[in-house]
């Protein structure tokens, strides 16, 4: 089963709310991870089915990170907010890095996250 993590910094929690809208009847098919917050904020939305990590200041991020290290990730949608600090960066950058480690796919932007899913369902076929 495709097993996909959703995660955005606050600003762009409600770009990854429409797009998680936009493609609900794909994202459907799929196992689904997030971040508390970004979780909580998606299940709301679109009633997607989204087993939760802890927020990601307070480890979420390191917590996914650990699945793509145990290959259990085929694919990350990651919304960061490239205009404000975060006070995890580190743990961010950590996150990053373990995806090109381990060659996940990993979409930081809107239009790559359509590739991403684009991408997932061609491999399905
Ligand atoms: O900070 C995050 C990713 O770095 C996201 O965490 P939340 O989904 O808990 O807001």
């Amino acid at each position: 089963m495709t097993r996909l993590a959703l995660i955005a910094h606050d600003e762009k929690k409600p770009e990854l709310i429409e797009f998680a809208q936009t493609h609900r009847a794909q994202l459907l098919e799929y196992e689904l991870i997030a971040t508390g917050t970004t979780g909580k904020r998606l299940m709301e939305a679109t009633g997607l089915e989204i087993d939760r990590m802890a927020s990601g200041p307070l480890g979420g991020d390191l917590m996914i990170g650990a699945q793509v290290a145990e290959g259990r990730l085929d694919g990350i949608v990651f919304l960061r907010d490239p205009l404000t600090a975060q006070p995890h960066e580190p743990d961010i950058s950590a996150l990053l890095r373990i995806c090109d480690v381990h060659d996940t796919a990993l979409a930081t932007n809107l239009e790559s996250a359509a590739y991403l899913l684009e991408g997932v369902a061609d491999r399905e076929e």
